[in-house]
């Protein structure tokens, strides 16, 4: 069976052996080296539209938990920035690590952040996700970094949300939630095709990283690490350093929507 994790049998080094793309061309995360990102100037602004409506559900999926989203119509849509046409929020979810040093998955100049939000979104020029999933063009993931500093009010519903999700497998409804308050104020971002950073590691993503990270304390930290990898009445595995490690950059380059 194709059961991955983030431990040291089953983790991201280990992953190659059931999933080879693993050892791709275009593989995430990456190591963002701002003095190496070229300025583009014809990239244009991101544009991103939310509707908090569009928000259902939040569920632990065994390897991180995901608010998911209504994708049947083009509520919640990012356009602009480096893609072409419109792409439709599918979910949310974050990686994180056990301790605040380490959590993210894209570094900056060898800089880790406790954590990184993904928000998904797939190309509407095909029928649906997992279509789209399997094309070079199919998905566009922005990236946002968590730094540790004051509480981050915007985080705290989805956080308080936590202890109905626990374990494995657990789901609750969640609604009336807009993605946009947990974005920071400037839409500055790099970008550079890539993959998903979790098995099947598909490459089919375009990554809109945030230059800006949001702010996360070290309480709602240790909210994030009270989730559990393991189902109900499994030995408990505490949800933590669910982040795979930057992948070789084979010749990609990396470009900056900023000077
Ligand atoms: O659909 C997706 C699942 C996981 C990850 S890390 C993605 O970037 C997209
Ligand atoms: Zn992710």
């Amino acid at each position: 069976s194709h059961a991955w994790g983030y431990g040291s049998n089953d983790g991201p080094e280990k992953w190659a052996a059931s999933f080879p793309i693993a050892n791709g061309a275009r593989q995430s995360p990456i190591d963002i080296v701002p003095t190496q990102a070229q300025n583009d100037p014809s990239l244009k602004q991101l544009k991103l539209k939310y509707d908090p409506a569009s928000a259902k559900g939040i569920l632990n999926n065994g390897h991180s938990f995901q608010v998911d989203f209504t994708d049947d119509n083009n509520s919640s849509t990012l356009a602009g920035g480096p893609v072409t046409g419109i792409y439709r929020l599918r979910q949310f979810h974050f990686h994180w690590g056990s301790s605040d040093d380490k959590g993210s998955e894209h570094t900056v100049a060898g800089t880790k952040f406790p954590c990184e939000l993904h928000l998904v979104h797939w190309n509407t020029k095909y029928p649906n996700f997992g279509e789209a999933a399997s094309k070079p063009d199919g998905l566009a993931v922005v990236g946002v970094f968590l730094k540790i500093g004051p509480a981050n009010p915007r985080l705290q519903k989805v956080l308080d949300a936590l202890d109905d999700i626990k374990s494995k497998g657990r789901q609750t409804t969640f609604t009336n939630f807009d993605p946009k308050t947990l974005l920071p104020a400037s839409l500055d971002f790099w970008t550079y095709e890539g993959s998903l950073t979790t098995p099947p590691l598909l490459e089919s993503v375009t990554w809109i990283v945030l230059k800006d990270p949001i702010s996360v304390s070290p309480a709602q930290m240790a909210k994030f690490r009270s989730l559990l990898f393991t189902s109900e009445g499994e030995a408990p595995s505490c949800m933590v350093d669910n982040f795979r490690p930057p992948q070789p950059l084979k010749g990609r380059k990396v470009r900056a929507s900023f000077k």
